[in-house]
């Protein structure tokens, strides 16, 4: 049986990872860690990494970025695993996620799903071919409780697009203003919040006398669930290092 400590236990993506994890043979949560303490599950729930004291297998994270640096040092004391699915974290939590995983196994995804991973390889694949002749555009959308914009997910595709083209671009977030044209070397990247929206990802491609658009919607947040749980079964198999959803998918 493999243990799972679910953190960000009483959020809306610990609710579902709970009853996803309810639905497997081999997988059981042995404990939460949440700043919210009411407890509507069969497992206890610690509000700190330094009141938990039950050993688990493996870690999953859909919590807060003010979180993830605790987390990262309980990985490393404990010798415990970690699947990290919260976005919005510092480039210093980057860095010492990426340090850390030199002495655990860490798996870092700003998005979960199968299909936006698919549509990084196209999204780069295109900004490849269409060159400077197009301008490239990220919009994502999501529901009016997410905490940070942009998504990690529009970071994700803005980054993988740059590296494709030698770092070339900068990127210009919500693009407003009196003088405000666009430049050729931008990224153009912008967040819609508002109701339920689950998360809508499109890259669109503006070039002369054409548009192309790739586009990811996820129906519902059980996408994200089940990629963190098979990157917890995954991960437990590695040794130290630091994985991603190119790791599971190839
Ligand atoms: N990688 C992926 O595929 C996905 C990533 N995410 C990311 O996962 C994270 C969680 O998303 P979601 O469940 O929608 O968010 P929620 O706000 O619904 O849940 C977060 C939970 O963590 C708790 N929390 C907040 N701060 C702390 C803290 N300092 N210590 C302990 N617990 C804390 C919150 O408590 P309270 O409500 O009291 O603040 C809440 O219970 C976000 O960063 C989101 O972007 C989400 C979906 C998919
Ligand atoms: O907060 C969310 O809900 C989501 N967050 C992730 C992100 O920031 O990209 C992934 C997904 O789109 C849902």
């Amino acid at each position: 049986m493999i243990k799972v400590l679910l953190c960000g236990c009483n959020g809306s993506m610990g609710k579902v990872v709970t009853d996803l994890v309810n639905e497997e043979s081999q997988m059981n949560i042995v404990a939460g860690i949440d700043k919210n303490k009411n407890n509507q599950y069969n497992y206890p729930i610690f509000s700190s990494f330094d009141e938990c004291n039950i050993e688990s297998d493996v870690i999953i994270d859909f919590s807060h970025h003010s979180m993830t640096s605790d987390l990262i040092d309980y990985c490393v004391k404990s010798k415990t695993p970690a699947v990290i699915c919260t976005t919005g974290l510092e480039d210093t939590v980057i860095e010492k996620i990426n340090s850390a995983s030199k002495e655990v196994s860490l798996f870092r995804s700003g998005n979960m799903s199968l299909g936006v991973n698919l549509i990084m390889d196209l999204a780069k694949k295109a900004a490849k071919i269409l060159k400077d002749n197009f301008d490239i555009e990220i919009i994502e959308k999501h529901h009016n409780k997410k905490v940070d914009a942009p998504s990690g997910t529009a970071y994700m595709i803005a980054d993988s697009i740059n590296e494709e083209l030698s770092n070339s671009k900068d990127f210009t977030f919500g693009r407003h203003g009196r003088s405000s044209k666009r430049q050729k070397s931008e990224i153009g990247i912008h967040a819609v919040r508002g109701g339920t929206i689950v998360g809508e990802h499109s890259v669109i491609y503006a070039g002369p006398d054409e548009i192309i658009e790739i586009k990811h919607s996820a129906m519902s947040k059980k996408v994200f669930a089940s990629g963190a749980i098979s990157a917890a079964k995954f991960l437990i198999t590695k040794e130290k290092g630091l994985y991603n959803m190119d790791d599971i998918l190839k």
